[in-house]
């Protein structure tokens, strides 16, 4: 019996110890494949921090759609500015040719050239291919495309005429889609380029008087996320800029008609200057940033409306993840006050309604 039981606890103290020994091999093949898994997960959370290599303005070709005038125009300065060749595309000759001169006083060197191109961006295709090709012939391949042609209309749902809604998507949605598919595919043979779309802070938050003018510019955000995904191998970099109000002839345009609402929710933002918000787009575009934003109520929109876009740098994906939940705080009682300015001119004009009837 006793023998027995010595025998049986010799065999367990030999597996015991042999097993160690045994182990040991899994133990570091364990070890050894955690460091891989977690090495290739730091590679993947990091792969889309990666910062793009800004792009060289200097000798650059930069084509600015609505660089006839207001932001338009006082990008293709900024660019000018530091040493871009540019070729300016709207409708109107005679703003062109305006805008060519003001840009011309700019000139770093004097191999610089504008040229001036006249075409509707938003009606026929290959129209814009077909000008796009020219001003490659003359000044070389497009390095960046800013699409800044666009148009706004404020006012009540009801009370915008019905053909707006569909003149806006084509202006400022197709607008920005035919310049760039006519630029795309040399830029992904030459694998580099920029291309930017003007949107505005109404194509982050949807308000009172913009139902034609929002949709227009939500969808240019759409647009550059999906293109954004194509074209990054190809080092290829979007941005979507989102300005506030801006001072240009475009804004005295829309503020003709604009309802007292509209107004008075768009004071929160301010209005900036033209010349401030391009310097901010054209160095957010050369750093190959996605998001491009002006102002502390800018940064806040931005962050907050990041949703899956892309992100291009490490610094970027931390503050949105530190900041989001205090930016939505900060949100409901900006929407709060959205909110009484309507109610409050809704009252308003009813008490003056009423007032007139009794007159
Ligand atoms: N100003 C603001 O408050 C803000 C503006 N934005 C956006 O910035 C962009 C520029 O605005 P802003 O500078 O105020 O505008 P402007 O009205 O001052 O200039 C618009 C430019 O676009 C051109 N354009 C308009 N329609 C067409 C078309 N169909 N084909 C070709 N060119 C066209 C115009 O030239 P032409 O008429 O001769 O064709 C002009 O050069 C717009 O997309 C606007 O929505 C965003 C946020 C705020
Ligand atoms: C944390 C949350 C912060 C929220 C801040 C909200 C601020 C809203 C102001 C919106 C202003 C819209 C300007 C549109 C300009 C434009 O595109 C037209 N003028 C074009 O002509």
């Amino acid at each position: 019996m006793s023998s027995e039981e010595g025998f049986s606890s010799a065999i367990t103290d030999w597996l015991f110890i042999n097993s160690w020994w045994l182990l040991l091999p899994f133990i570091m093949l364990l070890v050894v494949a955690a460091f891989i898994v977690a090495f290739v997960l730091l590679l993947y959370m990091i792969s889309p921090l990666i910062s793009p290599k800004p792009l060289k303005l200097n000798g650059a070709h930069v084509v600015v759609t609505g660089g006839s005038s207001g932001i338009g125009k006082c990008i293709a300065i900024e660019c000018y500015k530091q040493g871009a060749f540019i070729t300016l595309v709207a409708r109107d000759e005679e703003k062109l040719l305006q805008a060519k001169k003001e840009v011309e006083k700019f000139a770093i060197n004097d191999k610089q050239v504008v040229l001036c191109i006249s075409v509707d961006v938003s009606s026929d295709y290959s129209q814009v291919e077909n000008v796009i090709k020219q001003a490659q012939e003359k000044l070389g391949p497009v390095d960046m495309l800013v699409n800044c042609a666009g148009t706004s209309v404020s006012g009540k749902f009801e009370e915008v005429e019905v053909d707006r809604f569909k003149k806006l998507m084509e202006v400022n949605y197709l607008g920005s889609v035919y310049p760039t598919r006519a630029v795309i595919t040399t830029m992904k043979e030459r694998r580099m380029g920029r291309i930017m779309f003007v949107s505005s802070q109404a194509g982050q938050i949807g308000l009172f008087g913009y139902t034609a003018y929002s949709p227009s510019k939500f969808a240019l955000r759409g647009l550059a996320e999906s293109l954004q995904m194509e074209i990054k191998p190809y080092n290829i970099y979007v941005t979507v800029a989102y300005p506030p109000d801006t001072d240009t002839p475009g804004l005295a345009e829309e503020n003709k008609t604009k309802p007292l609402e509209t107004k008075l929710i768009s004071e929160t933002s301010g209005v900036c200057q033209p010349d401030q918000v391009a310097k901010i787009i054209v160095r957010d575009a050369v750093q190959g940033n996605f998001n491009s934003s002006v102002g502390p109520d800018g940064y806040m929109l931005s962050a907050l409306t990041c949703g899956m876009s892309p992100v291009t740098s490490i610094t970027e994906g931390l503050q949105q993840i530190v900041t989001m939940g205090l930016f939505r705080t900060i949100a409901l009682f900006y929407l709060g006050s959205f909110d009484s300015i309507v109610r409050r001119c809704m009252i308003q004009r009813e008490q003056s309604k009423a007032a007139n009837k009794r007159e």
